[in-house]
């Protein structure tokens, strides 16, 4: 059997509204990472966590306690679906196909218009692993491999880059300059914790930008 390949994007969630149905463990899962996206959630399920019934006593998600029904997924941005009864995720796949709104549904793959990829995180870099829904298990242990290879200096570059792509107008010269933050004798400099050395070579370089009229 072939599986196709998964196309990954990285959504911004901030404001959207997020429907998950069910309140396990994986809906847990899912309810604490759109949350860490900014998503406004509604759980709607008859039990729910401890910790999703907290987060819902603190106003940080609405809890409906009670199973789905049809016409819950209208007014939803993206919708999630991980309970223990296998009828439930068809029905809701179903629906949210109608209303032309994006489904995952964990237990039922085929009828994912989306997958969950295994997450690592060191500050604004993510790492996503995708196995195409072939083994979770392998996503997971290679996330945990590849994020513990981010360094410091990474996160560290991957700031400074942010900042600088913020302060510095769009062209050619910016260009070369971030790159050579990472690829360059910057980067290199950053890599062996020589930060003091990387800021006054950062800042000859921001000179010469500057005298070519490339700032504002
Ligand atoms: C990556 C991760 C993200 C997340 O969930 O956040 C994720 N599964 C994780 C772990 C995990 N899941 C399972 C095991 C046990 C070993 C095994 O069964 O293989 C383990 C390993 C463990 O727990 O150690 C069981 C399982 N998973 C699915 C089914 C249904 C089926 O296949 O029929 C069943 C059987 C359920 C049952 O037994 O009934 C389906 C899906 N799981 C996916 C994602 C999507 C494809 C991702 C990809 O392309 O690789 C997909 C298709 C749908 C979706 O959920 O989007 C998360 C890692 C978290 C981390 O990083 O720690
Ligand atoms: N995708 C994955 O990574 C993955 C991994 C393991 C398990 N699973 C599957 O995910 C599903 C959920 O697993 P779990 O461990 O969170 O289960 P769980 O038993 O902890 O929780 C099930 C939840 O579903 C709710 N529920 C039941 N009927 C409902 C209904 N009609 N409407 C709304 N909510 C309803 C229950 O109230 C409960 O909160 C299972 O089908 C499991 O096979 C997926």
């Amino acid at each position: 059997m072939s599986t196709p390949i998964d196309y990954p994007v990285c959504l911004r969630l901030e404001g959207r509204r997020v429907l998950l149905v069910g309140g396990g463990t994986i809906a847990e899962g899912r309810a604490l990472a759109v949350l860490e996206a900014g998503a406004r959630l509604r759980v709607v399920s008859p039990e729910a966590t401890t910790t999703l019934r907290t987060l819902a006593t603190q106003g940080r998600l609405e809890w409906l306690a009670r199973p789905y029904v049809p016409g819950d997924v209208r007014g939803h941005d993206l919708v999630l679906a991980a309970t223990d009864d296998a009828s439930v995720g068809p029905l809701v796949a179903k629906e949210a196909r109608a209303l032309g709104v994006w489904v995952n549904t964990a237990d039922v793959p085929e009828l994912c218009d989306f997958t969950l990829p295994s997450v690592g995180r060191r500050g604004p870099i993510t790492l996503a692993i995708s196995t195409a829904g072939h083994a979770p298990a392998v996503a997971r242990r290679l996330r945990r491999e590849l994020t513990a290879r981010v360094a410091p200096h990474h996160v560290w570059l991957a700031r400074l880059s942010g900042w600088l792509r913020r302060r510095l107008p769009a062209g050619v010269e910016r260009q070369r300059l971030l790159k050579s933050l990472v690829e360059g004798d910057i980067g290199a400099l950053l890599e062996r914790g020589e930060r003091k050395a990387a800021g006054a070579r950062l800042r000859a370089a921001l000179k010469t930008l500057k005298s070519s009229g490339e700032t504002t």
